[in-house]
């Protein structure tokens, strides 16, 4: 494995069952790259995105970050180590402000979560890195708007901000665009290209226009199996990625 290798997956492989819904994927993402697992569906992708992220654990096969065995590290233990999964909109407090909701994401990965209901004090001495994490994300206007009245598009945004609050060194996103509106697809990719500046991401996503848009590089995967990798140009000539999708009658 090169340095440049930020997190490499070795014969990655999950049954259930009898059913092998991974089966021997190697997979090498480049540091400071976004990286793409695509596939039409049913090809493994989210049980790989499960086991790259620890919420799974490999029937066999080997998970490397930064040069360290994490194959069996729990999602906490990884994310202490930089690298985060983006968590559903769900994870968002509804009834609380964006800048409250990502002040309470800050106090948490300092630690100091349980006290958060009485000290207003703890909860200001976060709000300047709040501040420029509202910023980051584009919702600097929004900082006093309640999550639940916030766009799906900005819910998600704000969900990106409470994930960048953890200090990720790489991001791993599920179907980021998933439920998107157009204009809000556009904004998402633009913060996607901001945050991964510096930072790698890997994310598994549906919509192929923006992966060709976004993606450095690209791992298709089909009925468990990695079926190619390069950049989208190089993917999306490969026959066998074309009659993987069309056979898969995706549209
Ligand atoms: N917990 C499970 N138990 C049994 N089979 C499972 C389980 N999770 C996934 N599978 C099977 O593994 C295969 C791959 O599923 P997975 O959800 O990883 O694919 P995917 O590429 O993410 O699909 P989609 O694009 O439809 O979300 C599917 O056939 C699915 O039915």
């Amino acid at each position: 494995m090169s340095d440049s290798t930020i997190l490499a997956a070795r014969n990655l492989t999950k049954e259930f069952r009898g059913f092998f819904a991974v089966s021997d994927v190697d997979l090498s993402v480049i540091r400071g790259s976004i990286h793409a697992l695509i596939g039409p569906n049913g090809a493994g992708k989210t049980t790989c995105f499960n086991l790259l992220t620890k919420f799974l654990s490999p029937t066999r096969g080997t998970i490397t970050y930064n040069g360290k065995d994490i194959t069996s590290y729990s999602p906490a233990d990884i994310a202490r180590l930089g690298l985060v999964r983006s968590f559903q909109i769900s994870a968002v407090f509804p009834n609380m402000t964006a800048m409250e909701n990502v002040r309470i994401a800050l106090q948490r990965a300092r630690g100091d979560s349980f006290d958060f209901w009485r000290s207003d004090k703890t909860l200001r001495q976060y709000d300047h890195r709040a501040e420029e994490l509202l910023h980051e994300v584009g919702l600097e206007q929004f900082a006093e708007t309640p999550a639940e009245e916030l766009s799906y598009g900005r819910k998600r945004a704000l969900e990106i901000a409470t994930t960048l609050a953890l200090d990720p060194e790489m991001l791993l996103l599920d179907e980021p665009m998933a439920g998107m509106t157009q204009e809000d697809i556009e904004r998402i990719s633009s913060l996607i290209r901001r945050v991964a500046k510096d930072r790698t991401v890997l994310m598994v996503e549906h919509n192929l226009s923006v992966v060709s848009d976004l993606s450095d590089r690209i791992t298709v995967l089909a009925r468990g199996q990695v079926l190619a990798e390069g950049t989208y140009d190089e993917v999306s000539k490969d026959e066998r990625v074309v009659e993987a999708y069309i056979g898969s009658g995706h549209d």
